[in-house]
């Protein structure tokens, strides 16, 4: 199934073939005062640990719904990211996830539109697309993330700046890190260096992992749940989201059951061309089954 909403296609950073949906995101970067690069003192520390710990415990064994449209999609706006993230708050999602191709201004309409933890990203117009330049971590925490979301894989960025400086600079403006991976070495990795959780995001969308060496979002059969197992036996303490063609609440479920600490759908509850297109398959199937049953 395509994966229109959701994939990782072309675009540039914060801007997308809307243009307004995305205007101002640099202006946004450049009003953010970045914090001074000073050890903070005891109590300001243990402070900012404590909240750490308290955003990580909100998203803790909940649902996490991924708000995003590609450009030229029939959603593609702010309002409606932002209103596709407060129904899902009222449906019980403990965080959203945002940004993608509309950039900062879908950011700024989500955080305005939901109460729960935004985990926010930027698609860059490259290889390495997801938040993986330090403009880019800048601009999710001026728009309002609480967490940005980092491709954490061992492949060159843009701006040829380290996944290490991002987590030192997303921590600096006050922001945690959530670890884009693919391979369980690389989660290793990033944890390692400070990344304060991992996601399943990139499985099935590497050059190493995906079908054929190609990425092609959306088309891979469904979650890389042995990825997940994979981190949480190295890792038994690291907080684990379980991300990336989870398509059905069981599978939710089995995400849970093999060791993922929360869980992101994307496609499966937000994009409703791919949803309908899921059940207009459906009428081809049910329709055989019913006309094999009658002739039986
Ligand atoms: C690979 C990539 O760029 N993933 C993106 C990351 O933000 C989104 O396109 C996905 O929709 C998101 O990860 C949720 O996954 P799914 O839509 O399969 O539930």
């Amino acid at each position: 199934m395509s994966n229109p909403l959701h994939g990782t296609g072309s675009h540039s950073s914060g801007l997308d073939s809307a243009g307004s949906d995305t205007a101002g995101s640099d202006s946004a970067a450049a009003n953010h005062q970045e914090p001074d690069n000073q050890e903070p003192d005891n109590q300001a520390s243990n402070n900012e640990a404590s909240n750490n710990t308290a955003l990580l415990d909100r998203l803790a064994g909940g649902l996490i719904v991924s708000c995003q449209a590609s450009a030229g999609h029939p959603l593609r706006d702010s309002a409606t990211m932002a209103r596709l993230a407060a129904a899902a708050e009222a449906g019980g999602a403990v965080g959203i996830r945002a940004g993608g191709v509309g950039g900062v201004a879908d950011l700024r309409a989500v955080r305005a539109a939901v109460t729960v933890p935004l985990i926010g990203l930027i698609k860059l117009d490259a290889p390495v697309s997801i938040t993986s330049t330090l403009q880019a971590v800048r601009e999710c925490a001026a728009a309002g993330a609480d967490m940005v979301a980092i491709d954490a894989t061992a492949r060159p960025r843009l701006d040829g700046s380290s996944l290490a400086e991002q987590i030192v600079l997303a921590h600096r403006l006050g922001v945690l890190v959530l670890a884009d991976v693919a391979t369980a070495a690389e989660a290793d990795a990033a944890l390692a260096i400070g990344a304060d959780a991992v996601a399943t995001t990139l499985s099935g969308y590497t050059p190493d992992t995906a079908p054929q060496g190609r990425a092609v979002p959306g088309t891979a059969a469904g979650p890389d749940l042995d990825l997940v197992a994979d981190i949480r036996r190295r890792q038994p303490e690291a907080t684990l989201i379980a991300e990336g063609r989870i398509g059905s609440p069981d599978q939710v479920g089995a995400a849970v059951a093999a060791g993922a600490s929360a869980v992101v759908v994307g496609t499966a509850i937000t994009d409703l061309t791919a949803v309908t297109a899921r059940f207009v398959a459906g009428l081809g199937v049910s329709g055989m089954s019913e006309i094999s049953q009658q002739s039986q």
